[in-house]
């Protein structure tokens, strides 16, 4: 159980309590360069403060406890937190609140800290792109807005020292804001507005309306998984089917796996419909022989690059 691994939580920023970090390590020498270690972005709207960085935990649980041996290629586990837009549900005293404690943050907060938090993994662990990157829902929104770089980050560069991840795990994902509420309902607005204000803020941060290309961030190495559960009763299946076709269009390795079981929140609550999602994606990474030689440096096309040295935020 997780229980049996050694946990630590650090912070990587200082304005907010959610700057934080959880880290489960399983074996974590750094000669072992094949092994990668499994990062997780939890879900929630970008606002619910009830899932936190924990909900990674029944994940863990599956994949240690399982006879799977896959385990013997993971170096550890980490659950990114990042600060929160406010939810109407869960109001805050401006006054009786500390500003650590505040709900407040706006895109791009949520993706800069996200970034932030990378980076510090790697400071502190050394592991390059030896990483799978799994977000669930608006936590798989995320992990797709490292690849469009300065479009989803309002313009500003990202960090040039931050490596991407050998394969990125998109569960239940968000993936065009305006498609779902066009399909689903005018309900789905009020996710976002506080995230990222109105409609016309929307397709600059959505992964299937990005008009570059999710190759040209990305090594020759790279991988993207979409997992889907047809009892999802909150993301359907047009917004998987739809990503899909622009990852393929832009040329990446996509494999879709659209038959996974439970509900939205039931799945990391159960933990196993991740473990296995994650069992297939390191198969897949292995039996491509992906991992020992990839570089931490990505290609960016020319305006990122230029762009890259000069306007960069300070983490
Ligand atoms: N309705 C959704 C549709 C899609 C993805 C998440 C949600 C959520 O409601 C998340 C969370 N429980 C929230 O209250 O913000």
């Amino acid at each position: 159980m997780a229980s049996s691994l050694s946990y630590a939580a650090f912070h990587y920023g200082s304005d907010s309590e959610l700057q934080r970090v959880g880290v489960w390590e399983v074996d974590t020498v750094a000669s072992e360069k094949s092994k990668y270690w499994i990062i997780y972005i939890h879900g929630g709207a970008w606002r619910d403060p009830r899932i936190d960085h924990k909900s990674f935990i029944p994940t863990i649980d599956a994949v240690i406890s399982s006879q799977d041996e896959c385990k013997s290629s993971i170096s550890g586990f980490a659950s990114v937190d990042y600060r929160l837009s406010p939810h109407p549900g869960f109001p805050q005293d401006p006054e009786g609140t500390t500003p650590r404690d505040y709900r407040n943050a706006f895109h791009p907060d949520h993706i800069k800290d996200v970034w932030s938090a990378l980076r510090s993994l790697q400071e502190r662990y050394a592991f390059g792109s030896n990483y799978v990157l799994l977000g669930h829902s608006a936590g798989a929104t995320l992990a797709l807005q490292l690849l469009m770089g300065s479009t989803a980050l309002k313009g500003s560069a990202p960090p040039a020292d931050v490596a991407l991840p050998a394969a990125i795990v998109g569960l239940e994902g968000i993936y065009d804001l305006q498609g779902l509420v066009d399909r689903l309902g005018p309900e789905y607005a009020a996710l976002f507005v506080g995230a990222f204000g109105d409609s016309s803020n929307w397709s600059d941060v959505s992964p299937m309306k990005f008009t570059k290309s999710f190759r040209s961030a990305w090594s020759e190495e790279h991988l993207v998984v979409l997992g889907w559960s047809p009892e999802d009763e909150l993301i359907d299946r047009p917004e998987i089917e739809g990503m899909q076709k622009v990852l393929e269009k832009d040329n990446v390795n996509t494999l879709a796996l659209t038959d996974l079981s439970g509900t939205h929140d039931g799945m990391w609550e159960d933990g196993r419909p991740f473990a296995q999602v994650i069992r297939k994606t390191l198969n897949h990474l292995k039996s491509s022989g992906l991992s020992i030689t990839r570089q931490s440096s990505q290609i960016f096309d020319n305006d990122e690059a230029n762009n890259r040295q000069g306007r960069q935020w300070r983490l």
